[in-house]
């Protein structure tokens, strides 16, 4: 009788009650179609692992790099370094949200995320995960504050009777 050789594989996965929305503040989104209980399996995606010197050579100075993950690794020397992952399916597309309703776990051997609703979420919503303190961009869920001189001017136009 002969070994029984497993093919290595990942089952893929992802919530059919989605959609994605072209025209929002952050510009597309995935939003919920359904109501979508906590812990829904959103996406499983793979995962393309960029070398360290690509990446600053070539993907920094594109669009996709506002992309991109962080993603643990070894460089030459084994020493622990942070590279750059590109994500696909609909881990690309998630906007963030410093309250995320989406959090997302990496399977580093595999290259592969698995995105979860942490949360019930409604029809309706949008799902957002979070990028973390350091945003390359305006969070357009943080209101703009008024400049200093609009304030003044404000106070300026309150009369004491
Ligand atoms: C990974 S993409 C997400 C999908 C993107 N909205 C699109 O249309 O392709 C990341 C980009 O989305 C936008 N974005 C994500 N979250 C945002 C937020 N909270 N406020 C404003 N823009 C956001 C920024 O332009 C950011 O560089």
């Amino acid at each position: 009788m002969g070994i029984l050789l497993e093919t290595p594989s990942v089952p893929l996965q992802r919530c059919p009650d989605l959609e994605i929305r072209i025209d929002t503040p952050k510009g597309r989104g995935v939003f919920a179609a359904k109501n979508i209980p906590a812990k829904t399996i959103i996406d499983i995606c793979p995962v393309l692992l960029l070398g360290m010197q690509e990446n600053i050579d070539h993907i920094e100075h594109t669009s996709l790099f506002h992309y991109t993950y962080n993603w643990p690794n070894l460089d030459s020397k084994s020493e622990k370094k942070s590279a750059q992952a590109v994500i696909f399916g609909l881990g690309s597309m998630f906007n963030h949200k410093h309250d995320q309703n989406v959090v997302w776990v990496r399977d580093i051997d595999r290259l592969i995320i698995t995105y979860r609703a942490a949360r019930d979420i409604l029809a309706g919503e949008e799902l957002c995960i979070s990028y973390g303190s350091h945003l390359t961009f305006k969070d357009a869920d943080v209101p703009e504050l008024p400049p200093p001189e609009t304030e003044i001017e404000q106070l300026n136009h309150i009369q004491i009777d």
